[in-house]
């Protein structure tokens, strides 16, 4: 049946097999027996996922290490055959995936960017009037003209999603990689991709990042070991993902000592912005008290305010999200170049137990961390008994309230 015109990508019960072979002499074994004997066991990385992306969708991949993510973009962009089932493209595909796919080691980078342009039907004289732009884009200054072999990785993302915007596509497929480039050029490359998106453009992408499916991408597709468990908005399965990958109960509580313990954090300077310290005002408390949680940071690059915005999550400690609080949701700017800022949380409500502190400062949009702390403070809120010796508090909150007649 041929596909409809609406669709930019349809899989059908896509499987991929890969032969795994226990040493290196068993594929040579198995040659020279002409394949009449087997040396090898058969893994199926992909089963049986079948899916649509619709023109102008935006719709992301989640799924932990080894699920299939990889596996289900080459076979879309046709670097991996499948060994049953099909994948039917309705536009032109541009793709950033991970590193070595599409560059040639040996040419230049700039070689590599005509190379690409030819690839996608561009003409020397279109991709003349382009190649500054890429190149700015890029910003890897006179590395364009040296081997894409003495590129480090974040040189070869640079280039490649630099290239890979400006090829015209009608599909934008981008697997993890992104995230190796620095903080300023994820943001720079998300900010293309909202324009690629109002454009009106199909984007397919794979990461391990939830607020990016969470605040980029419509859909969501849910892989894990090889299967779709679920796809939908993608608020929805990230809500699912997350309660089903949350840390095991065990592994939190463990956390709580050393998480009491560590106050002052070593420098993240790779993206401006790193956390310098958290501190709570008290480490135990009783319903209705009053809680302040500070949180001070390093400014290695000169920032704007409106640029980012701090989160402070508090996690009970079995894992499950209890709240939290973040100054771009409350529509507060940092005082930049004030370091400090101190959230203050009157008559706390939470139910008696144990918590964690997770802080996170993340670009305007709520998408990329500058730096992020997990679990790195805890606090604790004690039982309370009656005069019977009855806990006061159980559920889920403990809200301030009055009896009248
Ligand atoms: N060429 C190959 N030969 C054998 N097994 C492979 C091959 N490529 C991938 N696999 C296996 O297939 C499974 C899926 O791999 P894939 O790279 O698609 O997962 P992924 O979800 O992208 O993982 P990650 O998040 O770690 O990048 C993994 O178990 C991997 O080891």
């Amino acid at each position: 049946m041929p596909m409809h015109s609406d669709i930019a990508i349809s899989v059908r019960n896509l499987t991929k097999n890969y032969r795994i072979f226990g040493h290196p002499t068993d594929r040579i074994k198995q040659a020279l027996t002409l394949g009449r004997m087997h040396f090898h066991r058969e893994f199926t990385a992909l089963q049986d996922v079948s899916f649509d992306i619709q023109k102008g969708e935006t719709v992301g991949i989640i799924g932990r290490n080894g699920s299939g993510k990889s596996t289900l973009l080459q076979l879309i962009c046709g670097i991996l055959k499948p060994s049953c089932g099909s994948v039917e493209v309705n536009g032109r595909i541009s793709a950033l995936l991970e590193l070595g796919a599409g560059f040639n080691p040996e040419f230049t980078g700039r070689e590599n960017v005509y190379f690409q342009g030819a690839l996608m039907g561009i003409s020397k004289d279109e991709m003349d009037e382009r190649f500054d732009e890429i190149a700015s884009f890029a910003d890897i200054g006179e590395f364009i003209d040296q081997p894409v072999r003495t590129y480090s990785s974040g040189m070869f993302v640079r280039l490649a999603f630099a290239v890979s915007i400006r090829v015209d596509p009608e599909i934008l497929i981008v697997d993890e990689a992104l995230s190796v480039g620095d903080m300023e050029f994820q943001a720079k490359s998300f900010q293309a991709m909202r324009k690629m998106q109002e454009d009106g453009l199909s984007i397919f992408l794979v990461t391990h990042s939830l607020p990016l499916v969470r605040n980029f991408c419509q859909r969501a597709i849910w892989l894990d070991h090889g299967k779709l468990i679920k796809a939908g908005p993608a608020s929805e399965i990230c809500r699912e993902y997350a309660s089903h990958t949350q840390a095991a109960p065990e592994s939190i509580r463990s956390q709580i000592k050393s998480a009491a313990e560590m106050a002052v954090f070593e420098p993240n300077k790779t993206t401006g912005i790193s956390i310098k310290q958290v501190s709570l005002d008290k480490q135990s408390l009783y319903v209705g008290d009053n809680l302040s949680i500070s949180v001070s940071l390093t400014f290695f690059k000169e920032v704007n305010a409106s640029e980012f915005g701090v989160g402070i999550i508090v996690y009970h400690d079995d894992g499950r999200l209890c709240t939290l609080f973040n100054t771009i949701r409350d529509n507060v700017i940092p005082e930049v170049p004030d370091d400090c800022i101190k959230l203050e949380i009157p008559k706390i409500s939470f139910i008696p137990g144990h918590y964690l502190v997770s802080v996170n400062v993340c670009d305007y949009a709520g998408v990329f961390s500058f730096d992020k702390l997990d679990h790195c403070a805890a606090f604790e809120v004690m039982e309370e008994f009656n005069l019977n010796g009855i806990p006061r508090w159980e559920g889920e909150i403990a809200c301030e309230h009055r009896w009248t007649k």
